[in-house]
């Protein structure tokens, strides 16, 4: 018999949405709210997103635990009987995972409370373009603001039963990248009378990439990744626009501002070189995930005294996260949940064991009680 947490994330497996387009998301989320006992809960929405506020039996604190909603433009070929219903789109970073495990935790203290009042936040477009700085500032959070934030990851890499976490830098700062490039379309017998803004947008991707190899220190790591590259219309016309789409992800402020002044640079030579014009925009930018030491610390104490938990002390990964933005105000952590899967994150065949599922729900509910106490 499958727990009703592995069930609810198969049901949300099949609904992946777009950022602030979660829709049938959160209305599944709302019904299964509704089916629990309302009497310390209170419920509120925000855009695509909700508030949970679960009432302790005598607060004096007030706990924090962030899911977030969104899935990715991605065609699933995981081969699994509960297959993404909207096309094109697939929950493939886990979020399937964070709201079936923020939606444990909820149930759990409905129906076991502790002395401290909790706030569980389903949080929209965390993809893109962020949900956090929004909803931080939403009028519906404010008097509901945690003391302390705790949110996970599903871990591809590990086994299930590893939690992976770090104090301090976990995830790195992020900024989107958006380049349109403009030229001359053509002829394609008559190059001499365009300006092929394909040649261009490939050469500026190559420049683009001796950036973090020779112009950011190596002990500061960094990403440049053009993820998508459009340009042209038929193969015997030359194109007169292309567009180039990425991201930028740094582990020191300073690397972000050197890599865009690189980038600004870059785009001035491919106009000057190619006669054309090159407008860069940055998207959104995600800041550091930055957990607290002390608690970090205290957590991960407390993990080594679990015997269905093995700690792993890992090292800052370069993926982003806008739940750093919670953690630049808000004291707490986050951490990678192991889901053992071959298939990276943003990948069609991600198929994390849903066996970390109910072992999640465990370990954060046995956290908050502890720290409750
Ligand atoms: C955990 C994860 O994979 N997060 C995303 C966050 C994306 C931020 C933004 N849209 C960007 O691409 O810069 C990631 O790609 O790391």
């Amino acid at each position: 018999m499958l727990s009703p947490f592995v069930e609810l994330r198969r049901q949300l497996h099949q609904i992946p949405e777009p950022g602030f387009q979660e829709f049938k998301t959160q209305q599944l989320l709302l019904d299964q709210l509704a089916k629990l006992p309302q009497d310390r809960l209170t419920i509120r929405t925000w855009r695509t997103g909700i508030l949970v506020y679960i009432k302790g039996l005598n607060p004096s604190k007030r706990f924090g635990y962030r899911a977030d909603m969104d899935g990715l433009p991605i065609t699933e070929e995981t081969g699994l009987p509960f297959p993404s219903q909207h096309p094109g789109y697939m929950h493939a970073c886990g979020h399937d995972f964070h709201m079936s495990i923020g939606m444990g935790v909820v149930t759990h203290f409905t129906e076991n409370p502790i002395q401290d009042d909790l706030v569980v936040l389903f949080q929209p477009a965390e993809e893109g373009p962020g949900g956090a700085l929004p909803m931080l500032a939403a009028e519906e959070l404010q008097d509901w603001m945690p003391d302390q934030m705790v949110a996970l990851h599903i871990a591809p890499e590990y086994p299930v039963g590893t939690i992976a976490v770090r104090p301090e830098i976990l995830f790195a700062n992020t900024s989107e990248l958006f380049i349109d490039l403009l030229g001359k379309g053509g002829h394609a017998a008559y190059p001499h009378q365009a300006n092929d803004m394909i040649i261009a947008a490939t050469q500026m991707v190559g420049q683009l990439q001796t950036i973090v190899s020779r112009n950011v220190n190596p002990l500061d790591s960094a990403v440049i990744t053009i993820g998508k590259m459009e340009a042209g219309t038929k193969q015997n016309i030359i194109a007169e626009k292309a567009r180039l789409e990425g991201t930028i992800r740094t582990l020191s402020a300073a690397s972000m501002d050197k890599i865009k002044g690189r980038i600004e640079a870059v785009a001035a030579g491919i106009e000057a070189s190619f006669e054309c014009q090159v407008a860069i925009d940055w998207g959104s930018n995600y800041r550091q995930v930055y957990n607290d030491p002390a608690l970090t610390v205290e957590f991960m104490d407390w993990l080594r005294g679990r015997d269905n938990v093995t700690l792993y002390e890992c090292t800052e990964a370069m993926t982003g996260e806008d739940f750093g933005y919670f953690l630049e105000k808000i004291p707490g952590f986050m951490f990678w949940l192991g889901v053992d899967t071959p298939h990276g994150l943003h990948h069609a065949k991600l198929e994390p064991n849903e066996d970390a599922i109910d072992l999640a729900i465990d370990t954060i509910t046995a956290y908050l009680r502890y720290k409750s106490s």
